[in-house]
């Protein structure tokens, strides 16, 4: 396995509270990793130290084989490693095809300082309009994305951050809001993305964790309790006790 991401004693403290225990992570290249665990377990948490929104108290962050630790949220997304966009970073009043062309351009400065502007613009609007017909939006885009649905909302997230060309992607609970057809054409974008992008997912659907996911990591209370593919997650008596119970019904299949 190549690794991609890495995380070595990655630890975060609250006060008292200790949010990320030692956390050690090695996520392969090409890897669909997901990260499940109760409520209040530390995912988001963990994902913010990934992405450089948060600071770990000591640990490291690794990507692409170089210590990004002290890297901000801006720098890591320059190399690749690209936290999916938030609703709140979409700009109401602009089309769906803008805001895409908008995270196209802004993660790709770098790339475009030399090019004239205009001719920017229309490679970014290409990246733009490959990645919303990715999602699935190709029939909105000049639509405000203040008038879209909300799942179509978290499509359109998920459109900007492939137009910022990652090759990592940080995804949040992508369902989170949705209904059970968005879901589904969510995890059918995820299924057809797989490979081409290393992803973690954080996601409290397990229908939808179980149905990608290549490894699963438990977090409780802020430890990995194990790391195992979904066969072996599924019959973990530690992590079917702690945390998948009887109820859950993706972990049943
Ligand atoms: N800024 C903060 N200050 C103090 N405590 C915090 C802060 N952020 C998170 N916590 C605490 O850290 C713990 C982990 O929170 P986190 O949001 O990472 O969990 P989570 O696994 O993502 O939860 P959920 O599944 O509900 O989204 C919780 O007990 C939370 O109250």
């Amino acid at each position: 396995m190549v690794s991609v991401l890495r995380t070595d004693s990655l630890t975060k403290r609250y006060g008292a509270l200790l949010v990320t225990d030692a956390v050690s992570l090695d996520i392969g290249e090409g890897e669909l990793h997901a990260i499940i665990g109760p409520n209040g377990a530390g995912k988001t948490t963990l994902i913010n130290q990934l992405s450089g929104e948060l600071a770990p108290n000591s640990g490291s962050v690794w990507f692409d084989g170089a210590d990004v630790s002290a890297l901000t949220i801006h720098e890591r997304a320059k190399r690749g490693l690209l936290r999916s966009y938030q609703i709140t970073s979409i700009f109401e009043d602009f089309s769906v095809l803008e805001n895409a062309t908008f995270a196209a351009l802004g993660s790709r400065q770098h790339a475009f300082r030399f090019w004239a502007p205009m001719l920017a613009g229309q490679e970014a609007r290409r990246f733009a309009e490959e990645a919303l017909e990715a999602t699935g939006l190709t029939h909105r885009l000049s639509v405000a994305a203040g008038d879209l649905g909300y799942g179509e909302r978290r499509q359109l997230e998920l459109a900007m951050s492939l137009a910022a060309g990652p090759k990592f992607l940080l995804l949040d609970e992508p369902m989170a809001g949705m209904s059970v057809q968005e879901s589904a054409a969510v995890i059918a974008l995820l299924q057809r993305l797989k490979r081409q992008y290393t992803i973690l997912l954080v996601e409290h659907d397990m229908d939808a964790v179980f149905a990608l996911a290549d490894r699963i990591s438990v977090l409780v209370y802020g430890k990995i309790l194990f790391t195992g593919t979904p066969d072996e997650i599924r019959n973990h008596p530690e992590v079917r006790a702690v945390y998948l119970g009887e109820e859950e019904t993706g972990a049943e299949a």
